[in-house]
C-alpha cells in the first residue's frame, strides 16, 4: 500500500468508548452488480450507509488546495482540478479522516475483491480529490495500464441530469459511442476495472449552471507499479 497517507483513525476504533458508525456500505459494495458489457464495471447506487453519512461527507468536501491540470495529446485529453493532499481537517467534526481510513482498510479491499474478482494482494493504493468546474471534461481513455481498478466516488450533493459532467461508459474510443451514462451525484460510485477496452469519458460540465462536479477516486495499481502519484 502507499506509504504517503496521512495518519488515519482505524475505522473500528473506539472513540471515548463509543463505536463510530461506518460511512461506507460494505455490504452494498460487495454485492453490487458487476456489468461486463462493454467492459467490466459496476455502478453502486448506495455507496454510503445512509443519507446522513453521505451528506456529512459531501457538505465537508474540500474547497481549497486544488491544482488545475490539462492534457491534450494522443493518449488523453482533459481539463480538471486535482488535490492529492488527503489530510482534510476542515472543522471540528470533519468526517473525512474516518472515511479515508475505511477506504484504506482490509475490509474495503476484501469487498472490492468480492465485487470484481481481482486479486488485490499487494496492490498499490492511491487516492485524490477531483473537481470539474464549468467546461472541464475528460475525453475517452482506458486508464493507465498499471491500474487494476478505479473507484470513483461522487460527492456533489445534487446533479441535474442535463448539467453535463456525466460519466459516459463508451463502447469504443468514440465519445459518442455510449453504452451507459452515470450522473455524478453523491451516493453513487463507479468501479472501473481497467482493461484495454475500458473506454470511458466525462462530458463537459455545462457552463450555464455554475455547478462543480466533485469526487474522490481510489486508484488500485498492480503490485510494484511504483506510481509517482504525488508528484503530479
Ligand atoms: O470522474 C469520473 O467519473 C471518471 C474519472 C476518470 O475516468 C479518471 O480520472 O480516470
Ligand atoms: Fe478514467
Amino acid at each position: 500500500m502507499a506509504d504517503r497517507l496521512p495518519e488515519l483513525t482505524a475505522p473500528s476504533e473506539n472513540i471515548g468508548g463509543e463505536q463510530r458508525r461506518p460511512f461506507l456500505n460494505f455490504a452494498g459494495i460487495r454485492t453490487a452488480t458487476l456489468v461486463t458489457d462493454p467492459w467490466t464495471h459496476a455502478v453502486i447506487r448506495d455507496t454510503f450507509v445512509d443519507d446522513t453519512a453521505r451528506d456529512a461527507l459531501s457538505s465537508t468536501y474540500p474547497t481549497a488546495g486544488f491544482q488545475r491540470l490539462s492534457q491534450d495529446d494522443d493518449k488523453k485529453q482533459f481539463t480538471m482540478e486535482v488535490r492529492n493532499d488527503l489530510d482534510v481537517r476542515e472543522g471540528d467534526l470533519c468526517p473525512w479522516q474516518q472515511f479515508l481510513a475505511e477506504l484504506w482498510s482490509p475490509d474495503y479491499l476484501k469487498a472490492m475483491t468480492e465485487l470484481t474478482g481481482l486479486d488485490l494482494d499487494g496492490a498499490e493504493i492511491h487516492a485524490a480529490f477531483y473537481r470539474y468546474p464549468p467546461e472541464c471534461w475528460f475525453g475517452p481513455h482506458t486508464d493507465d495500464e498499471r491500474k487494476l481498478f478505479s473507484h470513483i466516488i461522487y460527492m456533489a450533493p445534487e446533479w441535474p441530469e442535463n448539467a453535463g459532467g456525466r460519466l459516459l461508459i463508451n463502447r469504443s474510443k468514440d465519445m459518442t459511442d455510449i453504452c451507459d451514462t452515470v450522473i455524478p451525484q453523491a451516493g453513487t460510485s463507479v468501479v472501473v476495472v481497467r482493461s484495454d477496452t475500458s473506454w470511458h469519458s466525462i462530458e463537459p460540465v455545462d457552463p450555464q449552471r455554475g455547478l462543480t462536479r466533485k469526487s474522490i477516486i481510489l486508484h488500485a495499481y498492480k503490485p510494484g507499479s511504483n506510481v509517482d502519484f504525488y508528484q503530479r
